[in-house]
């Protein structure tokens, strides 16, 4: 059986528009809908499919987009051969020989989220070649997965009403990225995944690495006048500051635009990164290093602090009691109970766990400590 995968989103940075992301993208998938999260390399799409998935509370299984994938890859195939022998021996004279050889069916990924109702993460999904997901088009709107011919099992399953599809892509002309086909998008709620605004860089630095709000934003400074200057937005972002903060922070480099280790490292990101010619992509580098330029490149505005911090009181106390009265409480009973919506009841309950006055048990109700 594949993998299940348990993704806590621990580290999971959330900022307002974030948030709003989120509150979108799960109106959605509690309708019955599978969501499509499409935007350009390192956006956090990924990042918050798997999130999204840890908000519908059931397990989750992950698929990688690829070239090489097979429809086999999603929905099963035969795998190896049962022999059943019977000898009957009964009248000691005469021996009856039955011998059956049948073929042994493995469910897939895709297989097994619809039948079992777990949540389906189909990460570049558009990375497969576009007939391999033509099986998701009935799974998706008749709720039907159409299996190969065979004897020993019914070809049909019928897809379990929780079953929840949430797809990423990168934008088509990235390479090895396939065009979509649109029966496949008309089934999907699109949502484009914005570019992270500084706000959002810092604050996912400050929390993924563990550097300081200031450090963080010296470096996202860097990193978008740099992506401005060079007009460069496909390879320029979050993800390359995540690897200068991680680089100066392991290795004890000041994160100072004065300071030459640092410029350094900054140089090897972000230079091999651009298209524009190496002299040119250097010149504008060397301005970035200039404290005036830098300023005048890219008024960003200070850091503000991630929605992700200690919960305000009240409504955690709120959550606190009502598991305390009710002796444990599944996530949608909760939500009803005090009137919050998902993500703000999740956010109170890691809050809760993180601080031990809670735990979840294994049918996935918590209970008060
Ligand atoms: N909201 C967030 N909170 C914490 N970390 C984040 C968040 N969003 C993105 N990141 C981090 O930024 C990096 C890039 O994010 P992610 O891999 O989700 O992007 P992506 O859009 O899926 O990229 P790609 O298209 O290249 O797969 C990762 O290291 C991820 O952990």
């Amino acid at each position: 059986m594949p993998t299940l995968l348990n993704a806590r989103s621990r580290g999971f940075v959330n900022t307002p528009t974030i948030e709003r992301l989120t509150n979108r993208a799960l109106r959605y998938l509690q309708s019955g809908f599978s969501v499509h999260l499409r935007g350009p390399a390192g956006t956090g799409k990924t990042t918050l499919a798997l999130h999204l998935a840890d908000l519908l509370s059931r397990p989750i299984m992950l698929i990688f987009g690829d070239d090489e994938l097979k429809t086999s890859d999603l929905i099963g195939n035969q795998s190896g051969y049962t022999r059943k022998k019977v000898v009957d021996n009964y009248i000691h004279s005469v021996i009856k020989l039955e011998d059956e050889l049948r073929k042994n069916w493995v469910d897939s990924r895709l297989t097994l989220a619809a039948k079992e109702g777990f949540t389906l993460v189909y990460d570049e999904f558009n990375r497969s070649r576009p007939e391999v997901n033509n099986v998701l088009l009935s799974t998706l709107e008749e709720k039907l997965l159409v299996l190969p011919p065979n004897n020993s099992r019914t070809e049909y399953i019928r897809v379990h009403a929780q079953f929840r599809a949430i797809f990423t892509s990168n934008p088509e002309e990235y390479c090895g990225v396939h065009a979509t086909q649109d029966a496949l998008l008309d089934r999907l709620v699109t949502l484009n995944m914005p570019d992270p605004e500084a706000e959002t860089q810092t604050a996912i630095l400050v929390e993924k690495i563990g550097i300081t709000p200031e450090e963080a934003q010296t470096i996202v400074d860097i990193v978008m006048a740099f992506q401005q200057k060079t007009g460069n937005q496909k390879t320029i972002g979050l993800r390359s500051g995540l690897m200068i903060a991680k680089i100066c922070h392991e290795h004890e480099i000041a994160i100072a635009i004065n300071q030459e280790a640092f410029q350094e490292v900054c140089e090897d990101i972000l230079l091999s990164r651009t298209d524009l010619d190496l002299s040119k992509a250097n010149r504008v580098i060397q301005t970035l290093f200039d404290p005036q330029s830098l300023n005048a490149q890219s008024a960003l505005p200070p850091p503000t602090p991630a929605v992700s911090a200690p919960e305000p009181p009240q409504p955690a106390q709120k959550v606190y009691s009502f598991l305390h009265q009710s002796q444990g409480a599944k996530l949608s009973d909760i939500e009803s109970a005090v009137g919050l919506n998902r993500v703000e009841t999740v956010n109170i309950l890691r809050h809760l766990m993180e601080q031990g006055k809670i735990r979840l048990n294994e049918e996935r109700k918590y209970i008060a400590q």
